[in-house]
């Protein structure tokens, strides 16, 4: 099957023709028991640190998909050594890591970031750790994401940072010319078009000569719980970090400890799992939902219940029972759930406004216009505002939803369609960022209860 093409949105939208991808409609509200793959975040975070410790590391049940694969090809370029060993559950393998050598000297090697904001930001850094030059690039639309902050920070901590032709760089393709040591200090950046700014920088600073001590000017940074997270992680394996005062994170200088890590499943992809129960008035259920997390995802344990939603979390299981109506709701922040509360929001039978994510715009597309586009083409009332968007009751109609090359986008469009007959999804494969068996965990969701019940595991496709 083929598809048309996006057109009004504005967004950079690939004039490629791409698949469609029927979305399954739900004809009775669905019961489904549900796990996840690994979190995109908590992978890329401790694979960096791997490739800095002080031995060799071990990911339990990491993520495994096109984010993951690039983080762990462009670690292997900078001279880690990263291994599959069989793993103790669903997960697919673990991986081994043997950290890099910032004292060998490299050959110029090119690294691929795909649309992946984890690769893009973090992994400069760590080039500047290393004795050579690395290139990095992307997909078209990477070169389009916000990477200014990264560029301008490496070259305040003296490292050279070029372009064709040797001009000095806004955005990809680039060059980074380690030499295997940077001082670092003082550096202050304006991450307010991303929090990955001041992750990048937190997770390589104990490894700089003396420690980093990051300052933030500018408007707020956004998503502070992905911040948290990184400050969390690295606490975890040894590394001193004071963020006492707000916009400042010191980052004592030592070594960054060897580590046995299980990765906790993806909250922000258990989403659309759990949006489905509101969506079809049905019951998801997720088990091992961690009782202590720094995964935004989380969020959802309050979000749903705004929404109409009855919420538990006992045994480890959390049960979300989806209520007669979807309610609107106002939210601030929902940062990369947003796209999911979008789709729920379209379904809703009052007006929803979502606040405090103009950062969107740089994401995996302008999600902010791509968001509001999407539904009004299926007949929805979206409208973007500065900072977000606002979403009011409408009938929604049989059509495509276009996804930008946007996994979030593609599993909002699948979400429309459990309620909306008729519901095409542009290019589902895009899904395979970070959660590559997507359209067959979704559609033997819906099988549950109906005899063919297996528990959905994201080793679906096998
Ligand atoms: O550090 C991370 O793992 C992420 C940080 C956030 O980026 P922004 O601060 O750019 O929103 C989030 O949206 C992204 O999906 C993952
Ligand atoms: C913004 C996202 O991804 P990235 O890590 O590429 O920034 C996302 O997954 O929603």
């Amino acid at each position: 099957m083929t598809g048309t093409t996006a057109s009004s949105t504005g967004s950079t939208h690939s004039v490629e023709t791409l698949p469609l991808w029927a979305a399954p409609y739900a004809t009775k509200p669905v019961d489904a028991t549900v796990t996840v793959p690994g979190s995109k975040s908590l992978t890329n975070r401790f694979l960096v640190l791997a490739a800095l410790a002080d031995g060799p590391s071990r990911l339990r049940a990491p993520l495994h998909s096109r984010d993951s694969v690039l983080m762990i090809q462009a670690l292997r370029q900078l001279g880690a050594t990263v291994t599959e060993v069989p793993g103790d559950g669903d997960y697919g393998p673990d991986l081994e890591i043997t950290p890099m050598d910032p004292s060998a000297s490299g050959a110029a090697t090119s690294i691929d970031c795909g649309l992946a904001g984890t690769v893009m930001r973090f992994v400069p850094p760590l080039a500047a750790l290393r004795n050579g030059p690395t290139l990095f690039d992307g997909d078209p639309h990477a070169r389009k994401r916000p990477m200014g902050t990264i560029i301008e920070a490496l070259l305040a901590l003296g490292v050279p940072v070029a372009t064709e032709g040797g001009r000095t760089p806004s955005a990809l393709p680039f060059s980074v010319d380690g030499t295997g040591e940077v001082r670092g200090g003082h550096l202050v950046i304006d991450a307010s078009a991303s929090s990955q700014f001041v992750s990048a920088l937190l997770l390589v600073g104990a490894r700089f000569t003396e420690g980093l001590h990051l300052e933030h000017v500018g408007k707020p940074v956004p998503s502070l719980d992905h911040i948290n997270m990184t400050v969390a992680v690295l606490r975890g394996v040894g590394v001193k970090v004071d963020d006492s005062v707000p916009n400042h994170w010191r980052v004592a200088p030592g070594p960054i400890h060897a580590f046995d890590q299980r990765i906790e499943q993806d909250l922000s992809n258990a989403g659309p799992f759990l949006a489905a129960a509101l969506a079809t008035h049905g019951t998801v259920r997720i088990p091992n939902w961690p009782t202590e997390t720094t995964q935004v995802g989380d969020l959802w344990r309050t979000i749903l219940v705004e929404m109409g939603a009855t919420v538990t979390h006992e045994n480890g299981t959390l049960t979300v029972k989806g209520g007669p109506e979807i309610r609107g709701a106002d939210f601030d922040e929902t940062s990369e759930l947003a796209p999911t509360v979008a789709a729920l929001c379209a379904l809703a039978t009052g007006p929803s406004r979502l606040t405090g994510i103009a950062h969107l715009r740089g994401h995996e597309t302008d999600r902010l216009a791509a968001l509001a586009a999407e539904i009004n083409r299926l007949g929805g009332d979206a409208e973007e505002t500065a900072d977000g968007l606002i979403i009011r009751p409408a009938t929604l109609h049989p059509g495509v939803v276009h996804s930008y090359a946007d996994h979030r986008m593609a599993t909002a469009g699948a979400i429309l369609g459990l309620a909306v007959p008729g519901v095409q999804v542009e290019d589902i494969a895009t899904t395979s960022k970070t959660m590559p068996e997507f359209p067959q965990m979704w559609e033997a969701m819906l099988q549950q209860g109906t005899g063919d019940d297996e528990t959905v595991t994201s080793e679906a496709s096998n």
